[in-house]
């Protein structure tokens, strides 16, 4: 469980977030929309502990979060994949996915197997170098590296910007395994409606720094979309 009560976040003087409350449950699929420049990133970054909160509380599993380090994430079972994906363009496939082995959390040090059964093609590719993989692979790959610590939690940022169609099929085929098989929570920021109404059971929906409304993605009429997403 995510709860974030009463936050507000500033860059520099410039606050963001206002007052900010939310609620994710534990196993759920939630999909966080709102038009650009409404704070999705940063209530992410807020979330991972990248960015400080000015003032009001967050906590990640009953865990009280507001002073802890993004290094703390991984440790309680909470993986990111950054908008941008961020993968390490000079290390290959390979060493990409095992840098996340380093963290204190993992007792393993072998990429577990069914991360390659998720993204065949990444088995394929493990000595090619980040870099020189196209960027529907590298999606994968940054997928995949959240996923080498076997998180509880799995945060996306818009993991189809630029992606051509049969990967997001193959991304949102992803996404819904991991959460029904595994019982894996999802929590990704979606722009495109079909995708998040594909992969969210519950929608969160931003304006201005706050949220203003959630609820079942069958709750998410074409009037809150005319009001609040369509541009
Ligand atoms: N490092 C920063 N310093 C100052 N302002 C920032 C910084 N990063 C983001 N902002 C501002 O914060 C606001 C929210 O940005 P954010 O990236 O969280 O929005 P978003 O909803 O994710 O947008 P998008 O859909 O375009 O990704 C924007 O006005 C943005 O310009």
């Amino acid at each position: 469980m995510i709860k974030l009560n009463a936050v507000d976040q500033k860059y520099g003087g410039t606050q963001i977030l206002w007052d900010l409350n939310l609620s994710i449950k534990k196993g759920s699929r939630t999909c966080i929309m709102g038009r650009n420049g409404v704070g999705k990133t940063t209530l992410l970054k807020v979330i991972m502990g990248m960015l400080p909160i000015s003032s009001g509380s967050l906590t990640i599993n009953d865990l009280s979060m507001e002073k802890s380090t993004v290094e703390l994430r991984p440790e309680i079972g909470v993986g990111y994949v950054p908008q941008g994906r961020h993968i390490f363009p000079q290390l290959t496939v390979e060493e990409n996915l095992k840098i996340s082995l380093n963290c204190k959390r993992q007792k393993s040090k072998t990429i577990p197997e069914y991360i390659y059964e998720l993204f065949p093609v990444l088995k394929e590719m493990l000595h090619r170098r980040g870099g020189d993989l196209s960027g529907g692979q590298q999606q994968q790959l940054a997928i995949a590296r959240a996923l080498v610590l076997n998180p509880s939690i799995l945060i996306l940022d818009e993991p189809n910007e630029g992606i051509q169609p049969n990967i997001v099929q193959l991304i949102r085929d992803v996404l819904l395994k991991l959460n029904k098989e595994h019982g894996m929570t999802i929590v990704l920021v979606e722009q495109k409606l079909p995708f998040a109404r594909a992969v969210g059971e519950e929608f969160v929906l931003m304006e201005k720094g706050q949220v203003i409304s959630t609820g079942p993605m069958t709750q998410l009429t074409d009037e809150l979309v005319g009001k609040y997403l369509a541009v």
